[in-house]
C-alpha cells in the first residue's frame, strides 16, 4: 500500500445533465474535497464534436478519461480526497479512473430521461445538445455489484438529490480517509 491508497476520490457519475456539476460542488463544500469538473478536462476536439452534435466514442474518451485518473492521483499523493464530475458511462471507462491513487466510489445519478431532457432544455450557455441523450443512455452500464459505489435518484429537487448524495458519501468518507464528517 503506498502512502496515497487512503486517499478516496468521489467521481459523480451519469449521462449529460443529470445534475452532475450540481450535485460535485455541494459535495466538496460538504466534506472539504478538492473538485474539478470532468467537462474542462476534455480534448477541445471531443468538446467541438459534441457541440455538434456527434456523440463521443470510445477512442475520443480515453485520453480524457486518463487526464480526470491523472488529477486524482496527483490530488491524492499531496493528500487531497476529491470529487469529481464525470459521465463515466461504462465499466470500462470507469476502470480508468479506478487506476487512480486512492479509493474510488462512484455516485451515480439517475432518472429519467424525460426529466432530463426538461432541465437540459431550461440550461444556458452549454455545449452538450438536448439531442445527444438518447446516445448518453444507450452507452450507459449501470454500476455492477463489484463497483465501489451507490444511485441517486435524480427526481427530487436540487436539495433532496444533494441531501441524499451527502448522505450516501458519508458512509465512505470515514476518518480513516482523513475528511471530516
Ligand atoms: N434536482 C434538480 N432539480 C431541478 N434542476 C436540476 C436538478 N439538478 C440539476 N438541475 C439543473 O439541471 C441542469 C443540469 O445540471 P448540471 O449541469 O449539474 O448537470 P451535469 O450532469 O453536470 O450536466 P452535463 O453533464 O451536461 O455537464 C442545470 O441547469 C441544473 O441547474
Ligand atoms: O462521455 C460523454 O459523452 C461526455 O462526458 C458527456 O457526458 C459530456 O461531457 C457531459 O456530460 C456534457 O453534457
Amino acid at each position: 500500500m503506498n502512502a496515497s491508497t487512503k486517499n478516496t476520490h468521489l467521481v459523480v457519475m451519469g449521462v449529460s445533465g443529470t445534475g452532475k456539476t450540481t450535485v460535485a460542488q455541494a459535495l466538496a463544500r460538504e466534506f472539504n474535497l478538492e473538485f474539478a469538473e470532468g467537462d474542462d478536462l476534455h480534448p477541445q476536439a471531443n468538446v467541438d464534436k459534441m457541440s455538434a452534435g456527434i456523440p463521443l466514442n470510445d477512442h475520443d474518451r480515453e485520453p480524457w478519461l486518463h487526464t480526470i485518473a491523472q488529477w486524482m492521483t496527483s490530488e491524492a499523493q499531496q493528500g487531497q480526497n476529491t470529487v469529481v464530475s464525470c459521465s463515466a458511462l461504462k465499466k470500462q471507462y470507469r476502470d480508468i479512473l479506478r487506476s487512480a491513487a486512492g479509493r474510488v466510489v462512484f455516485v451515480h445519478l439517475a432518472g429519467e430521461k424525460e426529466i432530463i431532457a426538461e432541465r437540459m432544455k431550461h440550461r444556458q450557455g452549454h455545449f452538450m445538445p438536448v439531442s445527444l441523450l438518447d446516445s448518453q443512455y444507450e452507452t450507459l452500464e449501470a454500476l455492477t455489484d463489484d463497483e465501489l459505489g451507490f444511485v441517486v435518484d435524480i427526481a427530487g429537487t436540487k436539495n433532496q438529490v444533494i441531501a441524499d448524495a451527502v448522505t450516501g458519501a458519508r458512509t465512505y468518507l470515514t476518518a480513516e480517509s482523513g475528511v471530516a464528517s
